[in-house]
């Protein structure tokens, strides 16, 4: 199952050698229910390399290693030459299973790392000294094989080189003989099968102790997973916040094989006080002698079709049909599991496996529910959470469970259930390593990825082709009847004519014939089992960045939410419909993004069809991957695009749009600077909340692009924008989005001579976006003395401007501005650009510094729990936030609160979000702007 957490990206790094071996392992562990994964996929993500394989820019990780600067805050790099403090393979070798959490890690190189490093220390960002050794910097990922199958799960080791580290770091112990190679190994294989993975693999394993290590993992988890534990009754999942100041005493009760029960006080404080040895292998044992089922999930599976009444003796069947009310048992109760089967003249044969399965899954459940909670009675616990491969995620094993633990204490103790169930014990071997630092990681330096392996996606392209977008309308040619004053005109006019560059049709590589708005998979009802391969979908591949932080500006880090809407199962289906319509669309973005090869159209029906599989995964159990919000949803096909080798879907796009914009920036300026102040500061706060129309990834934006008319709309609301932009309606409890005035008089009238001290300025897409839009506002900000920041995505997502593209617009825009021009100079942004272009600000006082820093994302919207520490550190000094675009500041954030003031501002391109946030219509806009008291 796990085969799927197994990054593609990684195995392809493995090389031809590898990938046969990869495929066997992987299928062995997507189980018998998936079938068999196609080659034609799997081709398409092992044919070509991409040296940027997560989403979460790791630049910082391998650039001080590799520019040996010591800028850097934290010195978290891995080091090449203290590879050996770092381990790259642990195990379980359970009774059943076979667990391995491995490391990989990749070495990135920045383009941009001179840059950063000037801005780093522009910004006051030095070593800290935090640290003595390098934490990991990569990703964990999770895989399991069956104990039966041992030598699948040496081959896979074998392949990928883990025992020696990984074949993606052919330096890493390159030099260390097998038989100096010591990989930590828990559970009773690794005593059992030492020597044969020393025969086998030439490596010595070193015995960890396992509940030492299921404690440890366990901890690990509940400290580093926001998203890792949840209770399960009556069908209803919902994740619980760990409160790391109040986790411990609880009982861990490890359902693997047999049973163990351990009371956990603290890190590396624990008692196994129980335990019973009926647990998973009698379940799966039992089953398989009774049903003849050949996997462990056939035998989970036909229990969703049973029914026990008919194994089972209910108090009904004893009490005639009655309940023992008096003590409490109605006759539905179980009397005695498999009781029924004593007074009949049946043979097994006679019984139904379904029913077989069905009453032995319930029975081992419940008494597994019940002996914990009698354990949690003697020692006074509340909280009792279950791992295991037992639970397998699944809903009856948890009901039934839950139902127990709740029954017996009366709703006083709660049953909690972890996503990573069984890597406990692997995870704890994992953690035994000494020095890789890996416990100084918190929540905000994980981040999950749930990356669908080519394996899992293959298969034949179904849907109907697209249409060849080169049919769609031209532009439209109708006049506005506005007037327009002329120096309005002019940038005006010209922006419109290179507006038809803008909107011409994407150059293709081939007629388009990409795409599939579809998914196979069918949504369970609840009763078919997920199959494995699916539900390896619940762990995903925990990537380590330890250059993540969190936002020092947050009001209450603890409370805070990014999302602003939940995505109840209503909302998920809109935006599950709005995201399948949008996908043709970006699929021949993506592949004309790519050249329009052959190899680019398979991998664009690939991602096509990984991403329909994690949304129609997502709408069987919107739960699947944590708590889950439209934030979420929207870097998860980011995500996606990179994890099928996408690297930039909307390049060209971003650069037309970026060129456009440009040639009409001088004269935009001149109009703004023809103003006064109060009608300038109006006119550029429009300006931005008008541009913000260009955005493809709007699927209403999409066809005005497609028709030909975004042009005109931008035209039309730059000249005429609609205040207030969205009234207040106290009765109906709606926002004031409204709050122009308010920062106009804090800008310009109380406190005038008291200028913002920093801005971040927090931009979003590319073109007139941040050309027209965000820039001049910028430029404002500067002229008043303000020292800028702009904040822009570490990777890319949709049309958004990327960190490491904006100092190019920035010194292109610096040619016909010098008050740019100087801030960037000031800040290290543009070095000597000017030299032959007439310096008419010679003699001036040095500017305010112009920076750019990254954000960490590679996704349109923000968590502002995981930034780069880059930013972190742009914050310190920070008094004032710019929030631009829909995916910033109304998706995420609109309700977030900061230490300093901040301005929120964008158009919302989407009919029911405005609707639902404040009973508006699309393309209206909101200024927000939250001033702190
Ligand atoms: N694919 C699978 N194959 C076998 N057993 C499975 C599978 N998935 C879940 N199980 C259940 O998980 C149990 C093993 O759980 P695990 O936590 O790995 O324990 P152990 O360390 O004893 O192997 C099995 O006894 C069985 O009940
Ligand atoms: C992805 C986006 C958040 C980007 O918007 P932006 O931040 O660029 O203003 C937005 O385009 C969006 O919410 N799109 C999905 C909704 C829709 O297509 O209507
Ligand atoms: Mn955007």
């Amino acid at each position: 199952m796990a085969a799927n957490n197994s990054d593609p990206i990684q195995e392809e790094l493995g090389g031809g050698g590898g990938a046969g071996v990869k495929h066997e392992a992987e299928e062995q562990e997507q189980g018998e229910g998936e079938g068999a994964a196609s080659s034609s996929a799997a081709q398409a993500t092992a044919t070509t390399m991409l040296p940027r394989s997560s989403s979460r820019p790791q630049l910082d990780l391998s650039g001080a290693a590799i520019h040996g600067t010591l800028e850097d805050r934290n010195p978290t790099i891995l080091l090449p030459n203290q590879s050996d403090d770092i381990s790259h393979l642990a195990l379980d070798i359970g009774g059943s299973l076979i667990k391995l959490v491995y490391f990989s890690r990749h070495a990135e190189l920045s383009t941009e790392d001179k840059r950063k490093i000037s801005t780093k220390r522009r910004l006051g960002m030095f070593n800290g000294g935090r640290r003595s050794y390098p934490i990991l910097g990569g990703r964990l990922h999770f895989v399991k094989f069956e104990t039966g199958k041992l030598n699948e799960c040496l081959d896979f080791i074998s392949s990928k080189q883990l025992h020696r580290g990984g074949v993606d770091s052919p330096s890493w112990r390159s030099d260390a003989q097998p038989d100096d190679i010591v990989i930590k190994a828990t559970g009773g294989g690794a005593y059992k099968y030492a020597d044969l993975f020393k025969e086998r693999l030439g490596v010595s394993l070193e015995k960890e102790d396992e509940m030492d290590c299921l404690v440890s993992g366990a901890n690990f988890l509940l400290k580093a997973i926001r998203h890792e534990a949840f209770t399960h009754m009556d069908g209803h999942k919902e994740y619980v916040q760990i409160d790391q100041n109040d986790l411990f005493p609880f009982l861990l009760v490890n359902v693997g094989s047999g049973v163990s029960i351990i009371k956990v006080d603290g890190h590396g404080k624990f008692q196994r006080v129980s335990g019973t040895n009926v647990g998973g292998g009698t379940y799966w044992g039992l089953g398989r002698l009774m049903t003849k089922c050949k996997s462990f999930d056939e035998l989970l599976e036909l229990s969703q079709r049973g029914d026990n009444s008919t194994m089972d003796m209910l108090v009904g069947d004893i009490y005639g049909g009655l309940d023992y009310s008096k003590i409490g048992l109605s006759a539905s109760t179980i009397a005695s599991s498999f009781g029924k089967t004593i007074s009949e003249n049946k043979e097994l044969s006679d019984y139904r496996p379904e029913d077989i399965s069905l009453s032995l899954l319930r029975m081992i459940s419940y008494n597994i529910g019940q002996i914990s909670y009698l354990n949690a009675l003697r020692y006074g616990l509340k909280r009792i959470f279950f791992g295991g491969f037992f639970i397998r995620g699944h809903a009856y094993t948890m009901d039934t469970i839950s139902f127990a633990v709740h029954f017996w204490s009366k709703g006083e103790a709660k049953a909690m259930f972890l996503r990573h169930e069984g890597f406990l014990g692997a995870l704890g071997a994992f953690m035994s390593y000494e020095k890789h630092g890996l416990d100084d990681l918190s929540v905000h330096h994980l981040v999950e990825r749930f990356p669908m392996g080519a394996p899992y996606v293959g298969g034949k392209i179904h849907g109907p082709p697209l249409g060849d977008l080169n049919e769609k309308a031209r532009a439209s040619s109708h006049h506005d009847c506005y007037y327009f004053q002329i120096l309005q005109i002019s940038w005006m006019e010209k922006f419109v004519q290179k507006g038809t560059q803008i909107i011409a049709p994407v150059p293709m590589g081939v007629p388009a014939t990409t795409g599939m708005g579809g998914f196979e998979r069918p949504t369970s009802k609840g009763d078919i089992l997920r199959s494995d391969a699916s539900a390896a979908l619940n762990v995903g591949v925990l990537h380590l960045v330890p250059t993540l932080d969190v936002f020092p500006l947050l009001e209450d880090p603890k409370t805070y939410e990014p999302n602003t809407i939940d995505l109840d199962l209503d909302e998920y289906k809109y935006w599950f419909k709005i995201l399948s319509d949008h996908l043709p669309d970006l699929v021949d973005k993506a592949v004309a993004s790519e050249g329009g090869t052959e190899d680019a159209k398979r991998r664009g029906d690939a991602f096509a069809h990984a991403f329909s599989a994690h949304l129609a995964r997502l709408m069987e159990e919107p739960a699947a991957y944590g708590k889950f919000g439209l934030a979420n949803l929207l870097e998860l096909r980011e995500e996606c695009l990179r994890e099928f080798q996408f690297v930039d879907a909307y390049v060209s796009i971003k650069q037309r749009e970026n060129e456009a914009s440009l040639a009409v920036l001088p004269d935009l300026l001149m109009e703004l600077d023809s103003m006064n102040e109060e009608a300038r500061l109006l006119a550029l706060i429009e300006g931005v909340l008008a541009a913000n129309i260009f955005d493809w990834g709007s699927r209403a934006c999409v066809e005005l692009y497609h028709k030909g008319t975004i042009i005109e709309i931008y035209r039309m609301s730059r000249k005429k924008m609609q205040r207030p932009w969205r009234a207040s309606i106290p009765s109906l409890d709606i926002l004031n989005i409204d709050d122009f005035d308010m920062f106009k008089k804090r800008m310009l009238t109380d406190r005038k001579d008291q200028p913002y001290k920093r801005a971040l300025v927090f931009v979003d897409n590319s073109g007139a976006d941040v050309v027209l839009g965000m820039l001049p506002l910028a430029r404002e900000l500067l002229r008043h003395g303000t020292e800028v920041v702009l904040v822009a995505n570490s990777l890319p997502a949709l049309n958004d401007i990327t960190a490491n593209e904006l100092p190019g617009i920035i010194a292109e825009a610096s040619k016909h501005c010098g008050i740019l021009r100087k801030a960037a100079e000031a800040g290290g942004l543009i070095v000597d650009a000017m030299a032959g272009i007439q310096d008419d600000l010679k003699g001036e006082p040095v500017s305010v510094p112009l920076m750019v820093v990254e954000n960490g994302c590679g996704s349109p919207c923000i968590d502002f729990r995981q930034v780069s520490s880059e930013l972190a550190a742009a914050a310190k000094d920070a008094d004032l936030l710019i929030l631009e675009g829909m995916g910033r500041a109304l998706h995420t954030n609109l309700n977030a609160r900061f230490k300093c003031d901040a301005l929120k501002l964008a158009m919302v391109k989407n009919q029911r979000l405005a609707e639902k946030l404040f009973h508006g219509n699309i393309y209206d806009c909101i200024c927000k702007f939250e001033p702190v008291p």
